[in-house]
């Protein structure tokens, strides 16, 4: 059914969808290559929502780039730029908002989110991120001898996290549309069933 979905969103999904996020965000979470940067832009596209990407952010900011600044400050350093970087996008209105791969597994970040934002896991399996990655470097947490033990590594850790997320959607070689379709009827489909409290 979905690899069928139409590329462009039905309106009344879209209106839908909009009406469940009640002017929150949308924050796309999950590992490196699983797709938030490039299925979060599309996603704003069809929401009309600005978009944003906090690793873009943080070198815009900063003006280096994601390793060179992993190089001269240190991870730690990173984490907390990050979190500031993610909590001042939260604040600032309703949009997409494409997490760095991390972002997610601090509790500060995750409390952000959760007051302002309707969180997606882009969740996806170790061959397709691996493959994914592969395409492009610049990411120095796989600058190492063994990028996919690494990757494993990660998926262990941060799989019980990233399923705190509202909704969790599979990442999977198709078109970068079809995963933002998804989304969009994700959320237009919140709160059906799962209420409850009867309300
Ligand atoms: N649905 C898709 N179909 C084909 N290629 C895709 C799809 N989604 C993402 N890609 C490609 O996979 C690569 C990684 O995607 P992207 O940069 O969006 O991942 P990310 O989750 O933002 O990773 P990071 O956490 O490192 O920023 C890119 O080359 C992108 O073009
Ligand atoms: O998964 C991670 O920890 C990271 C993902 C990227 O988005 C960047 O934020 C950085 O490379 C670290
Ligand atoms: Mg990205």
């Amino acid at each position: 059914m979905s690899a069928t979905a139409p590329t462009n969103a039905p309106q009344d999904t879209v209106a839908a969808a909009l009406a469940q996020l009640a002017g929150r965000s949308v924050a796309l979470v999950g590992l490196m290559g699983a797709g938030k940067t490039t299925v979060g832009r599309r996603l704003a596209q069809v929401l009309a929502l600005p978009f944003h990407d906090s690793d873009h952010e943080i070198e815009a900011a900063s003006r280096m780039s994601v390793p060179e600044l992993f190089a001269a400050y240190g991870e730690p350093e990173f984490r907390a730029l990050e979190a500031r970087v993610i909590s001042r996008l939260a604040e600032e209105g309703q949009a997409v908002i494409s997490t760095g791969g991390g972002a997610y597994m601090r509790e500060e970040t995750r409390e952000r989110l959760r007051e302002r934002a309707v969180s997606v896991w882009l969740k996806a399996d170790l061959d397709l991120l691996m493959e994914r990655v592969s395409r492009r470097t610049g990411r120095p947490l796989l600058k190492t001898h063994d990028p996919r033990a690494v990757m494993r590594d990660l998926m262990d850790k941060r799989y019980p996290i990233y399923g705190l997320a509202d909704l969790t959607v599979q990442s999977r070689n198709v078109k970068r549309e079809v995963i933002a379709q998804e989304i969009v009827e994700q959320l237009a489909a919140m709160g059906q069933g799962s209420r409850t409290d009867g309300a």
